[in-house]
């Protein structure tokens, strides 16, 4: 890291570039981690406030309303006080005079006297005085967006579709850290050998029970495994969860109809053995590229990838081709905001209904492409009715020689039988069920 710039300076500049060009933070981090040779030991503390103050940003607003009130000031003023106040309130590590002197003498070198003098106004009434009790919002629903940090539209959209105390754990699941998890590459190593192997480096795991490829990470750091990235991806385990559903066999012909940037490709071509032919599309040159990069780690060869809008898919293939649809389709992603905090603060209600259009021409125009005994699954990574059940709903009114795959229901892992989400149209996963993404699932077939 060069000398004059320090952790919290990077999560500043940070904060303010997710912020202002609402990029994806994660890939903001990776950058930044790489750009300042952020030190290893300090990349935990890094990821930490950025990840914490965008992830609680409208409770840091909160809490710091009695002490700015209307107060005009600078975008980056408001973001250091959130990112100091998050420090304050959630990392008990770190003692408060040195969150104050550093925010104070960043306060300095990016403004003037008068600014640094505001911080430290602002930042020691904090200290002195304590942040506001969530007791004075009497709506509880707004007590829940305020206290969770989501937007009210959202927590109110939420309520009114799966109740109360299924909307509040899931707030509350999407502000705390979740499950890290793996799939192994079952070609290059057997799961009880990547079990002990990993065991070995000092990295303990238990076995997904979502998928025979998965494996939860219960401690230490699989990205410094010798396994990783050759035999080793991280993915959700629910994301797993999709392309087991998919049934897959190595001789079969699979369309993969979105599928940048690859995750799930690459775990429907391992479940083949790399046979067979999988015809994986997604829209723009530079993203099917991941997916090449992805089947090339490891070592996968039965991918045909290709640039291509998917509502013109007909125009490529004949009727009746494929054994195997997937089609994981570009959603909200209501159901990755553990990941993607940036998410809920950009996604509008009208997004919804946008997307919505495009998933249902995307399943209307793969719908033909699949063989009479094929099987169809539909995913998003998203909570919401309107983008998940009831698109199945007015697929089969407009499609009545479609059905929900009865044996679908059958062949999901124990562990999801009970689960609320479950509706004759498929699975909806909540981010508190697995401690991991929330997935919307379900497979179609002809009657
Ligand atoms: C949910 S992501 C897919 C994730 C992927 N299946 C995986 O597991 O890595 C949805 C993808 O759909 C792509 N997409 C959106 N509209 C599309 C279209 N009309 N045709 C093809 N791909 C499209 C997006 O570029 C995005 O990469």
């Amino acid at each position: 890291m060069t000398k004059q710039k320090t952790v919290r300076d990077i999560a500043l500049q940070l904060l303010q570039r997710v912020s202002e060009s609402g990029g994806f933070s994660h890939i903001l981090i990776n950058q930044a981690i790489s750009q300042h040779q952020v030190k290893q030991e300090d990349k935990g503390l890094l990821t930490e406030i950025v990840y914490g103050t965008l992830q609680r940003q409208m409770t840091l607003d909160f809490y710091l309303e009695p002490f700015v009130g209307k107060k005009k000031m600078d975008h980056w003023v408001r973001t250091l006080l959130r990112m100091s106040v998050y420090q304050m309130v959630y990392l008990s590590r770190v003692p408060d005079h040195a969150v104050i002197n550093e925010a104070v003498t960043t306060a300095k070198k990016k403004g003037h006297k008068g600014i640094s003098g505001f911080v430290n106004g602002v930042l020691r009434n904090v200290q002195r005085k304590g942040v506001p009790s969530f007791d004075t919002i009497t709506d509880e629903l707004e007590r829940l967006a305020i206290e969770t940090s989501h937007p009210e539209w959202l927590v109110r959209r939420w309520e009114s579709q799966y109740g109360f105390d299924l909307t509040k754990d899931m707030c509350q699941s999407n502000i705390e850290s979740k499950q890290v998890s793996v799939r192994i590459q079952p070609m290059k190593i057997e799961i009880k050998q990547a079990i002990s192997q990993l065991s070995e480096e000092g990295i303990d795991v238990e076995r997904s029970p979502l998928s025979e490829q998965g494996l939860n990470v219960v401690k230490g750091n699989v990205l410094h495994s010798e396994l990783f990235p050759e035999s080793l991806t991280i993915q959700d385990e629910t994301s797993m969860l999709v392309s087991e559903m998919l049934d897959v066999k190595p001789d079969m012909k699979v369309l993969d109809a979105c599928s940048a940037p690859g995750g799930k490709t690459t775990h429907i071509a391992e479940k083949m053995l790399s046979q067979g032919e999988i015809y994986a599309y997604d829209l723009h040159q530079s993203k099917v590229k991941l997916i090449n990069e992805k089947a090339r780690v490891l070592g996968l060869t039965n991918i045909e990838t290709k640039a291509y809008d998917s509502r013109e898919l007909e125009d490529n293939h004949d009727p009746n081709t494929f054994d195997r649809i997937l089609l994981d389709a570009p959603c909200t992603g209501l159901g990755v905001l553990r990941s993607k905090p940036d998410i809920k603060y950009h996604k509008k209600e009208d997004n919804i209904y946008q997307l919505a259009q495009n998933q249902y021409d995307l399943l209307r125009s793969v719908i033909p492409l699949l063989k009479e005994n094929g099987k169809l699954v539909y995913s998003t990574c998203t909570v919401d009715r309107h983008e998940n059940e009831e698109q199945i709903i007015q697929l089969l009114n407009d499609h009545s020689e479609l059905e929900i795959d009865p044996t679908f229901f059958e062949e999901l892992p124990t562990v999801c039988h009970k689960l609320a989400g479950i509706t004759e149209y498929g699975i909806q996963i909540f981010p508190q069920d697995f401690n991991a993404d929330g997935f919307f699932i379900t497979r179609l077939r002809y009657k």
